[in-house]
């Protein structure tokens, strides 16, 4: 007979086997998607760095103990380039806003303002402006590029030739159109000796210029870059982590943009706040599964710019991608609302991108297919949302517990039963 302790024993040396078995299945996982991110090349420190990085980066190491020495340029006159701009100059670094047009530089310079896009925010008085692209990037530390995602090609091209040594670190959380490439890809495409990084986070412009404490991330293989951007940025109101995932932040802060705009759309429809909580927790479940196929850590998706960004932009008016969605959802047109909006709205494009992408490559991204068919397909919302109720049976973290895909069986009894779990182009759940 088994005593009670007996049993408890051999129940927990069971469980203990249970356990190890399924720590060890979850451990073979996640080596897998580890290999896969590293195999990638990106999040990686390079074994032999260019001549050009190893110069970079003795006088960044320099830098580091003294910020004010920081000679920098911040290309894009908009929201998020002024206020990142306006951070550095008030850290004391030397540094230059470029804006492309000639009067707005002129406006800038006199009033101290940005007028069209932060209004009524005064500027740091040591903040230089320019209109000068050569001028601008010459004998510069780092080059800040906030272009949107459709001019970041064009405008590293006009910069080449002015490029000798400076690193580049890239605020735009947009992708490119039809190429898919992310701004590090275009950055290794037009400049492939350049030492760069990407920095991205829950930064709404207008919280950051009233002093609101706000943090991001700076992501590069290239440790003396990011511990120069934390010097160059870093202060009582504005906190910079590292990484080395660039895939993983940059992939953050493009794809939480297509979230924002479907909550600003639920929200139009007033969906209570458990509707809220699914969205955007099943939003960060399409994000890590997209960021794996692409080569990025999945934990990158757990930090600032990834839940922390898909929070801000996900909960907040301030969020551009927000209003577009709102606006969607109150019957407006994709065009009427870009129209009205006047601003960059980067999620718009990277839907596009995204839908056509992860429906080459079978990735499963409900969430981001149901919004394509309503913004570009004029399907019903109400009809789609249930139809997105209705997809079949999933796990929920899948590095966690794996998808079961025995789903299948189950999938096929619901269709004989009547109820319809297909996705939108017609296949079961995947
Ligand atoms: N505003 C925000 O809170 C944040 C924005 N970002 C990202 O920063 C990037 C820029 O966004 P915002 O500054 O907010 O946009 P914005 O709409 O406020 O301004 C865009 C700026 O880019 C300029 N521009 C457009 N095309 C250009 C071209 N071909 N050459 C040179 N300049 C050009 C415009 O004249 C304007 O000054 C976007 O990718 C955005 O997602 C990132 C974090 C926060
Ligand atoms: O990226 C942002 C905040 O982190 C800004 O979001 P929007 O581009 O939607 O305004």
């Amino acid at each position: 007979m088994t005593s009670p302790n007996n049993s408890n024993k051999n129940n927990s040396s069971a469980n203990n086997e249970t356990d190890k078995e399924s720590s060890e299945k979850q451990n073979g996982m996640l080596a897998g998607i580890f290999e896969r991110a590293t195999k990638s090349g990106l999040g990686r420190k390079k074994s032999n760095p260019s001549s050009v990085e190893s110069a970079v980066a003795k006088d960044m190491a320099d830098i580091h103990s003294n910020p004010t020495k920081l000679r920098l340029a911040f290309l894009g006159g908009g929201s998020f380039g002024t206020a990142m701009a306006n951070l550095a100059a008030r850290n004391g670094c030397d540094t230059t806003l470029w804006v492309r047009n000639k009067r707005t530089v002129k406006a800038m310079a006199k009033t101290q303002t940005n007028k069209k896009y932060l209004p009524g925010y005064k500027l740091d008085d040591r903040l230089k402006y320019s209109h000068d692209l050569a001028a601008s990037v010459k004998d510069k530390d780092i080059i800040f590029i906030a272009v949107p995602g459709l001019a970041f090609r064009e405008t590293l091209k006009n910069i080449a030739p002015f490029i000798s040594g400076q690193s580049i670190v890239s605020l735009t959380k947009g992708m490119e159109k039809d190429t898919f490439a992310m701004m590090s890809d275009i950055i290794k495409e037009v400049l492939p000796e350049v030492n760069f990084g990407v920095m991205s986070g829950p930064n709404l412009a207008i919280e950051i210029m009233k002093n609101m404490p706000s943090a991001t991330v700076i992501a590069s293989e290239s440790e003396p870059l990011r511990h120069a951007v934390q010097a160059a940025l870093h202060s009582a109101f504005f906190r910079v982590f590292a990484s080395d995932d660039i895939r993983g932040v940059e992939l953050g802060g493009a794809l939480k943009n297509i979230y924002a705009i479907a909550m600003g759309m639920a929200a139009a429809y007033e969906v209570g706040e458990n509707t809220k909580a699914m969205i955007l927790t099943r939003a960060l479940a399409e994000m890590s599964r997209f960021g794996v196929e692409e080569g990025a850590n999945p934990l990158t998706f757990l930090g600032l710019s990834g839940v922390g960004d898909l929070y801000a932009t996900c909960s907040s008016e301030l969020s551009r991608n927000y209003r577009i969605g709102n606006m969607l959802g109150r019957g407006m047109s994709i065009d009427a609302a870009v129209k009205k909006l006047g601003q960059t709205a980067e999620g718009v494009n990277t839907i596009q991108q995204v839908h056509e992408k992860a429906t080459k490559a079978g990735i499963y991204m409900p969430i981001t297919h149901a919004l394509y068919a309503v913004i570009y397909e004029d399907k019903a919302a109400l009809g789609v949302a249930l139809h997105l109720m209705e997809a079949g049976f999933r796990s929920d973290v899948e590095f966690v517990m794996a998808h079961d895909h025995s789903n299948a069986a189950l999938t096929a009894h619901m269709k004989t039963s009547g109820s319809n779990t297909k996705s939108k182009d017609g296949d079961a759940d995947k």
